[in-house]
């Protein structure tokens, strides 16, 4: 969150300052490469079960990448910060974040190693979405074609799920393969911990539908 670390500048300063969940969770860290982790849950019902997870730089200099990841994994958690609708990138300052975030999705779903991959998609940040909307920054001034719309976080986020469906609608390569959007704020563990409970499970479903077609 901006301004966390300075709002806490007395708490993170003092000597014996040990970072807590959150603030690592609000610490921003570049990925550089692909970072592999490799971990077991502690509930549910497949104790033991092994799950890595290879998580990706975003940057455009770090995709390509990603390729011989595609392979053989068993879903794609794509994660598109909505909020940023109103930036830049970083590499590329004439290139609006939500339109590369819907360039790099389509080519997602069009890659052919990964037809039979189903993919979540987490619209994130919505937290920072709805503050953004609420002091007055006005969406249709950075994408024309949201229009008259109100400029309120449900048709905001409604408007940017539906083009990301669009996207996968036309760019699949399976008829079959499904996505499995949802709205977040990953910086909530609460919320995101029962997320991740739901793609473990969806995860896990896919797995067996599989193995039974086999
Ligand atoms: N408020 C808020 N902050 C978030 C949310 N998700 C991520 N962040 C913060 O956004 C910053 C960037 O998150 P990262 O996960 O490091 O970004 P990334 O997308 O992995 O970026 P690269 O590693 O460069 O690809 C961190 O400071 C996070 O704490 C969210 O839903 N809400
Ligand atoms: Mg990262």
């Amino acid at each position: 969150m901006p301004g966390f670390y300075l709002n806490d500048i007395h708490r993170v300063t003092t000597k014996t300052y040990s970072p807590s969940n959150q603030d690592v969770l609000n610490a921003r860290l570049k990925t550089v490469g692909v970072v592999e982790h490799l971990f077991q849950l502690e509930n549910g019902g497949e104790k033991g079960m092994d799950w890595r997870i290879f998580d990706v730089g975003g940057h455009r200099d770090h995709r390509q990448v990603w390729a011989p990841f595609f392979d053989d994994v068993n879903a794609i958690i794509f994660l598109a910060p909505i909020s940023a609708f109103d930036q830049v990138l970083m590499e590329d300052k004439k290139v609006n974040r939500i339109e590369d975030s819907l360039l790099l999705f389509r080519s997602i779903c069009a890659n052919k190693l990964l037809g039979k991959v189903n993919i979540v998609l987490f619209l994130n940040k919505i937290d920072i979405l709805e503050r953004k909307l609420k002091a007055g920054v006005k969406v249709s001034r950075y994408v024309c074609s949201y229009g008259e719309r109100p400029n309120k976080l449900q048709p905001v986020a409604s408007y940017f799920l539906s083009k990301f469906m669009a996207v996968h609608k036309e760019s699949k390569p399976n008829l079959l393969r499904e996505l499995y959007p949802h709205l977040t704020k990953m910086t909530d563990t609460e919320v995101t911990a029962a997320l991740i409970s739901d793609v473990r499970e969806m995860i896990l479903r896919k797995q067996f539908q599989d193995s039974s077609l086999m």
